[in-house]
């Protein structure tokens, strides 16, 4: 393993900084304090943190926050949370995002429940992605959500994000039309790929208008998509994850030795 000292930041090229971590509990530890140390600095600036969050494998990497010295310095009423993408089902199905993460992590915390912006379930998905965006519209003019000034689009906090094995993000996916979405703030989806097969999703610009955007990738299966995103320039076309690229933010990514494992060290130099 020489890409980078365990848990050390190394810049790969123009796509943020690079952490590995020897395994999951180390990277999880990195993220707590990552998260809380935002959480405190943000909170101090705007009075509120506004954090979105993905389905899959980053709620239980999450899991540290929840627990000591995390859990007692955060300040939980200052949080508000928001889905990156969702899948259309009721709230309390076992595919929700909602769920996931109310049963992983936010019934663990003390975040108030009208801070908690899951999509209406009872909404097709092009209903529920209206829906969702007019919720946005109003927290923006709430002045909970900021509005980047470079974009015009939102300004979160900080987007918590996973990948999947084929390079999706959110439920943007390879080849798909979505992902050249640039008006939409909030757009559906009903032929994901992966099931269940309607979603509804941030659009790029919302995602690359971040303050703060963790993408947060363990496991041996996602070893050969990180040598393709990281390494490989002879593919053209870029898949979504390529595509995560912050205006004005800063992008780190959080990954274990398994994720890793493919990376050769000069390459990301
Ligand atoms: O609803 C979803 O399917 C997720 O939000 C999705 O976008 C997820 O973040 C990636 O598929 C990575 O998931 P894993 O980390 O579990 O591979």
């Amino acid at each position: 393993m020489n890409q980078a000292a365990m848990g050390e930041a190394t810049s790969v090229k123009d796509k943020g900084k690079l952490l590995v971590f020897e395994n999951e509990e180390e990277l999880m530890v990195a993220l707590a304090k990552y998260t809380s140390e935002l959480s405190e600095k943000i909170v101090k600036e705007r009075g509120a943190f506004t954090v979105v969050l993905s389905g899959g494998s980053l709620i239980k990497c999450l899991g540290k926050l929840v627990e000591p010295p995390f859990f007692d310095s955060v300040e939980w009423a200052r949080w508000h949370i928001f889905w990156v993408d969702e899948r259309v089902v009721p709230l309390d199905h076992p595919e929700s995002n909602y769920k996931l993460a109310y049963d992983g992590f936010l019934s663990k915390v003390p975040i108030p429940p009208g801070h908690v912006y899951a999509i209406n379930d009872s909404l097709s998905p092009e209903d529920a992605a209206d829906d969702y965006e007019t919720g946005l519209k109003q927290l923006v003019h709430s002045g909970v959500v900021d509005i980047s000034a470079v974009t015009s689009f939102p300004n979160f906090d900080l987007m918590l994000l996973g990948m999947g094995p084929d390079g999706h993000v959110a439920s943007l996916f390879p080849g798909h039309h979505l992902i050249h979405e640039n008006q939409r703030w909030v757009t559906y989806i009903k032929d994901s790929p992966k099931p269940p097969p309607e979603r509804i999703t941030f659009t790029f610009p919302v995602i690359n208008s971040a303050s703060n955007i963790a993408l947060v990738i363990v496991g041996a299966g996602k070893a050969d998509m990180m040598k393709r995103v990281l390494c490989d320039e002879q593919h053209s076309d870029l898949l979504p994850v390529q595509m995560v690229s912050p205006v004005h933010g800063e992008l780190v990514w959080f990954t274990d030795k398994e994720a890793s494992s493919k990376l050769p060290g000069s390459s990301l130099l």
